[in-house]
């Protein structure tokens, strides 16, 4: 166990530190929104490992800027200050959280905020624990996510467009209208890892092993959006099962497929397994969109693909409700796809 000192993240016991081999490198796929053939990237990259990186974007990199900084000041307050601004309202997983991750006991080296997207696509007032009127640091920060939130939905609905296309779907807008829909339940998340706590002792007590800010997992979700300042930590899960570390590059998005376009696509693409291991001695601050359906969206394996399956359909129908309701039961790590694939899987 390690026992973290008071004030950086609060008092708690984390599971030991592991002394592991650094992961080796991902091969990201790479792919730039411009190219002509990007639909066809995207589905390869989604087959694959099911996480690829993004350029071409159009997004300013001052906006990316402004907002890293605004994270930047916002965690620098003391722990009583996020709480009052963002709320830790009881029973909602959206505002500040520090260090404990959904509710089934999962701890991580991290604090985050988390907000719900709105049907205008803004980012959720945060009322119920926040402050009643938050400060002007804090409204500059909300005004600033919903500008950012605003281009990366617009970026997810972009993306979904080019595999409705890439996978030859005829109705092209199959996948987009789960997102740009004014129900739909998408979420803000910005995390920051602060750095590792052993590179503060003197050199002869530091053990140099890994610290889990994120524990392994998969989103839910149908695509996550992630942009990272330059820290590393990020590692996805390989075919094989084993882990490599994501380069970090803060002028580019990182797309994940998430369990819900697993099911959509039949099992075709992979929703990617990832954690992130804190060992830098610089803080790392990620923001991620995760895109999701309206609460009571039917999702079902897109017959086009069950089709080109010869015809075995891989997943049971569900609402997106029923699958947060069953995540949301289990801890991080665990497969919860499988509570859903049809019995002669
Ligand atoms: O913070 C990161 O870089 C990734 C975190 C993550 O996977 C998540 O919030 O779902
Ligand atoms: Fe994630």
């Amino acid at each position: 166990m390690v026992v973290l000192a008071k004030g950086e993240l609060e008092e708690i016991a984390l599971p030991a530190v592991q002394k592991a081999a650094a992961s080796p490198v991902a091969d990201v796929p790479e792919i730039d929104l411009g190219w002509e053939d990007a639909a066809a990237a995207v589905v390869a990259a989604c087959e694959g490992n099911g996480f690829f990186k993004v350029t071409g974007h159009g997004v300013a990199p001052e906006l990316l800027a402004r907002v890293e900084a605004a994270a930047a000041a916002f965690f620098a307050m003391t722990p009583p200050e996020k709480e009052a601004a963002a709320g830790v309202p009881p029973g909602s997983p959206f505002g500040y959280g520090s260090k404990r991750i959904g509710s089934n006991g999962d701890l991580g080296w991290v604090e985050y905020l988390l907000l719900a997207v709105t049907a205008a696509g803004e980012t959720a007032p945060l009322s119920a624990g926040g402050e009643a009127s938050p400060s002007p640091a804090f409204c500059l920060f909300r005004d600033l996510l919903n500008e950012y939130v605003v281009a990366v939905r617009s970026m997810a609905c972009n993306l979904l467009g080019l595999i409705a296309e890439g996978l030859g779907l005829r109705e092209k807008d199959a996948l987009v209208r789960l997102v740009s829909h004014e129900e739909s339940d998408s979420m803000l998340r910005v995390n920051h890892y602060p750095p590792h706590p052993e590179l503060k002792l003197p050199l002869q007590l530091q053990g140099h092993g890994n610290l889990t800010g994120f524990g392994e997992h998969t989103d839910p979700q149908i695509i996550s959006v992630l942009r990272s300042n330059d820290t590393s930590g990020l590692e996805i899960s390989l075919r094989d099962g084993s882990w490599a570390s994501v380069p970090p590059d803060r002028n580019s998005f990182f797309v994940n497929v998430g369990d819900l376009l697993q099911v959509l696509t039949n099992g075709r693409f992979r929703s990617v397994r990832h954690r992130v291991m804190v060992s830098s001695p610089r803080p790392r601050v990620s923001v991620i969109f995760f895109a999701g359906p309206p609460p009571q969206e039917r999702l079902v394996p897109l017959p086009w693909l069950v089709a080109e399956d010869g015809g075995h359909r891989r997943y049971r129908e569900f609402t997106w409700r029923e699958y947060k309701a069953s995540a949301d039961r289990t801890k991080l790590a665990e497969n919860r796809l499988c509570h859903f694939e049809t019995e002669d899987d």
